[in-house]
């Protein structure tokens, strides 16, 4: 499934749609460049599960519970940047069966630990560079300003690429289903 989220609302909104299906021991990898929007679908899909926020950038800690505020599943959201190895994963010693499991940078790390998991991969078609380039020069002459504000044209809003590729038994009979 693949589709393109115009802003940081349509990122939200997909991730909150998300979160109504996903259900304790779902799995769900996020991988994407960094400012991708990982972090905000991750916020989405909190929204969607109806947890208790704010889902933040997991920088200090690895992995943080939010529990549910409506009787649910928890969320589990896991910032596997620094983490590296699926069995660096396992001693997180994460509860899989009874909580809704989110892995930014989780590609590769959970077929160890699952056997079905959601991959969303975001891309952004502008390219991160593109930005950089155009915060630099935000007057347009060609001559770079040395004034631009970086870090608020990489939060701009701007299109992301999504696709959402579920794999195993779980996402099998789904429309997010990989084709064999
Ligand atoms: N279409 C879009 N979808 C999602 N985020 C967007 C979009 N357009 C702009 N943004 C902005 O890009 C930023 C994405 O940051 P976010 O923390 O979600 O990224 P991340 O992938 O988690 O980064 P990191 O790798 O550092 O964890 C936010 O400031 C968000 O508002
Ligand atoms: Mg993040």
């Amino acid at each position: 499934m693949r589709f393109e989220a115009s802003d940081t609302g349509a990122m939200e909104a997909f991730g909150r749609d998300l979160g109504a299906v996903l259900q304790a021991g779902d799995v769900v990898v996020l991988t994407g460049p960094l400012g991708a929007g990982k972090t905000t679908l991750t916020r989405g899909i909190g929204a969607g599960l109806g947890i208790r926020g704010p889902v933040q950038s997991p920088t200090f800690v690895l992995a943080r519970t939010h529990p549910s505020l409506v009787g649910g599943a928890p969320l589990v959201h896991v910032d596997a940047y620094r983490l590296g190895s699926a069995a660096l994963l396992e001693d997180l010693d994460l509860d899989f069966d009874r909580s809704v499991v989110v892995v930014e940078w989780g590609a590769g790390l959970v077929e160890d630990v699952t056997d079905s998991w959601l991959e969303i991969v975001i891309e952004r078609p502008t390219g991160a560079s593109a930005v950089v380039a155009r915060a630099a020069d935000a007057d347009g002459d060609g001559a770079r300003d040395g004034d631009g504000d970086l870090d608020a044209a990489l939060d701009a809003d701007e299109p992301r690429v999504v696709t959402a590729t579920g794999y195993g038994p779980r996402w099998a009979a789904t429309p997010y289903a990989a084709r064999a």
